[in-house]
């Protein structure tokens, strides 16, 4: 039987200790006079190989600017995709490790377009696999010792069942945790593929068995999630047999849906209402992996999570083609789909080698080889270097600390030949050691994953200026007049924002006056103020406190922040629970704050979130003694918690 062996970095290449951030690509479909009925031109246009600018709903004057991995313009070939994003990840698959590519964006904008395309312009899944054949036919080529094969499993999730593609009229499958955690569906069909033609023929009579149907938006609407996965099985010819597993999926997801423009009812409503859950819950998994700090993920939420696992957090190296539509009907949904796009390219994955070693003959498969099939994963416990899956609700977990290791091997071998009640003495021992180790795992996944997350915050662009040569060279926007409908209430709870810069700049200067001309006893007010300026935020309101008193309260936060307790830090104006953590993190990275400032480095502390964390963390510690109530209704340009703070100071009701 075959078991699981370490994979010394020799083999690995020190690969299987690498880190891998989720490549996020953008890609704009073509306009479609069709899709627009009111000739409204495009809401969205790229600025260059990385960016592009969307119209602001909040103000039609504005754009809002985002940077991913790569963008493509509704010019881009199929080829193009194909090559800069996908094609780089799949020579790992035949190193036994994991990849996966999928579609991501509202209904129309182009998914399986991307994904399957047509005979004229084949998308991103016959590429894939033909490639996949090419690297094997050069890998034979190479080394007679190791011996390939291929197979494929297809299903799709619709109305939250799991359907086998391969096997029309199957029931819903489960899905399975094997005792490693490792996620796997029994019964789903396997195929093994003898060439690139043997895939053409059995992949597509299959994806005929997806559930699509019109809707106002498209006319050949998924109505699922689909599936593809291609497994790669690597076998040594000669001792010690070693044989390493590479599954690569290809996703096409649904698109998200707005009923009341798809114009859905019946099945269609209900089948919209498991596409929208599913995505909402993606996005929740994002989150919760955005936030890191040994938060729950909540794969479990949704089928389309609990086989995603792998993908978002997991151990594979994961390509996301997020696939947007230039009309303003789709604008809303547009939006959406890029700020999830941009809160996507902060997760990180940790790929690894998975080897097994079969002490048998060779061409034995070990169990997950042999029918268990689908998304099964091997048991990582013994892969060296790598990570023990990452288990529901955390993430894949750090090698133990080699010392207490050494201490617990040291204690087993003393074990041996040791008399009876001595010997349980030192099995008592040996718990405690595991779960020493245990908790020091713990204790350094958290760590890990709050100093990948600082890293990464530091290294990701953040929205850039735009520049004024690129920008003349432009054609401008369409750009909708005022009437820009507001979003729905869930769509403006996902914030992203990257204001455009030279638009924030220009605004300033109408905000200072604003604000000194409300000095003589007005509340400042009106929505125009809050979109949050540095200027309005700026430093007149501590030119107003005496310095000393001043000096005291931002001593007395940054001992807070340097010695709080989670209790203590949550205490302080504006600081969650969520921010606590990552502030406690910080300073077990970092070491202490060496004042106030140091904030700035946090995760989500914007400039602008610090300048009110200031704010109002001062003010009411110096209980607004330099300050009338008029005057500090007049001074401030508040945000929703800060007027919380007024009102409960004040008792008294600011509206604006
Ligand atoms: N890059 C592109 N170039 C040319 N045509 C495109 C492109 N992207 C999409 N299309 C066309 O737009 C239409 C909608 O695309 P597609 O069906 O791929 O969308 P989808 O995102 O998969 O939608 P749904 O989620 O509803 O299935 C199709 O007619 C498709 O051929």
């Amino acid at each position: 039987m075959a078991q699981r062996v370490a994979v010394n970095d020799a083999a690995t290449g020190g690969a299987s200790r690498r880190v891998s951030r989720v490549r996020v690509a953008v890609r704009l479909r073509p306009y479609m006079e069709a899709h627009d009925d009111k000739a409204e031109g495009p809401c969205v246009r790229g600025l260059g190989p990385q960016s592009l600018e969307i119209t602001n709903w909040r103000n039609a004057m504005e754009t809002l600017h985002y940077q991913f991995d790569v963008f493509y313009g509704e010019q881009t070939s199929q080829q193009e995709v194909f090559l800069s994003s996908v094609k780089p990840v799949l020579p790992h698959l035949l190193n036994g490790q994991n990849a996966s590519i999928f579609a991501y964006g509202p209904t129309g904008a182009g998914k399986t377009h991307t994904m399957l395309g047509s005979s004229e312009q084949p998308g991103v899944i016959p590429r894939a696999v033909r490639e996949v054949f090419h690297l094997v036919r050069e890998r034979e080529e190479e080394s007679q010792d190791w011996e390939y094969s291929v197979g494929m499993s297809y299903l799709e999730i619709y109305n939250e069942k799991v359907l086998d593609l391969l096997s029309p009229g199957s029931q819903d499958l489960p899905i399975r945790e094997d005792k490693d955690r490792n996620i796997f569906i029994p019964g789903l069909t396997h195929t093994p593929l003898t060439s690139f033609s043997h895939f053409h023929t059995v992949f597509l009579p299959a994806s005929l068995n997806r559930t699509t149907a019109s809707t106002k938006l498209n006319q050949r609407s998924s109505r699922s999630h689909a599936i593809l996965l291609i497994k790669v099985v690597r076998s040594q010819q000669s001792p010690p047999h070693r044989q390493q597993t590479g599954k690569l999926y290809l996703v096409d997801l649904a698109g998200s849906e707005d009923n009341r423009r798809t114009g859905n009812q019946g099945l269609r409503l209900k089948e919209s209402g498991a596409i929208n859950l599913s995505l909402f819950t993606l996005s929740k998994v994002v989150d919760a992996l955005n936030a890191g700090g040994g938060c729950r993920v909540p794969y479990r939420d949704s089928k389309l999570t609990r086989l995603l696992q792998d993908s978002l957090g997991g151990s594979a190296h994961s390509v996301m083609i997020t696939n947007i539509a230039p009309e303003y009907k789709y604008y809303f949904d547009t939006f959406t789909a890029l700020n999830f796009a941009a809160k996507s390219k902060l997760i990180v994955n940790r790929p690894f080698v998975r080897e097994t070693v079969s002490s048998s003959v060779p061409g034995k498969r070990p169990r997950d080889e042999q029918g268990s099939v689908g998304t099964a994963e091997p048991h990582h416990k013994k892969v060296k270097g790598g990570h023990k899956e990452g288990q529901e609700g955390s993430r894949p977990s750090s090698p133990p600390v080699s010392s207490v290791l050494d201490r617990l091997l040291a204690l087993e071998k003393l074990m041996m030949g040791t008399p009876e009640r001595e010997r349980l003495n030192l099995l008592k021992t040996v718990a405690e050691s595991r779960k020493e180790i245990q908790e020091l795992k713990e204790k350094q996944k958290e760590l890990e994953s709050r100093a990948l997350q600082v890293r990464e915050a530091n290294s990701i662009a953040g929205p850039q200026p735009q520049d004024p040569a690129l920008k003349n060279s432009l054609p401008q926007l369409h750009r909708k007049q005022s009437t820009a409908a507001r979003p729905k209430k869930q769509q403006a709870v996902v914030s992203p924002l990257l204001v455009s810069q030279e638009l924030a700049a220009v605004k300033k200067p109408v905000l200072c006056s604003t604000v000194k001309s409300k000095q003589n006893g007005e509340a400042l007010g009106g929505k125009e103020n809050v979109a949050g300026d540095e200027c309005a935020l700026g430093r007149d309101w501590e030119s107003r406190l005496e310095p000393a008193v001043l000096e005291k309260s931002r001593q007395h936060i940054l001992e807070v922040l340097n010695s709080g307790s989670l209790k203590e830090l949550k205490a302080l104006q504006l600081i969650g629970d969520k921010k606590a953590k990552l502030i406690m993190g910080w300073r077990e990275v970092h070491g202490s704050f060496s004042q106030v400032e140091d904030l700035k480095n946090i995760e989500g502390i914007t400039v602008k979130r610090f300048s009110s964390f200031l704010k109002v963390g001062v003010v009411p510690s110096v209980k607004l003694s330099v300050f009338t109530q008029k005057q500090c209704a007049a001074t401030f340009y508040c945000t929703q918690s800060e007027h919380a703070v007024l009102n409960t100071l004040f008792g008294k009701k600011f509206t604006s």
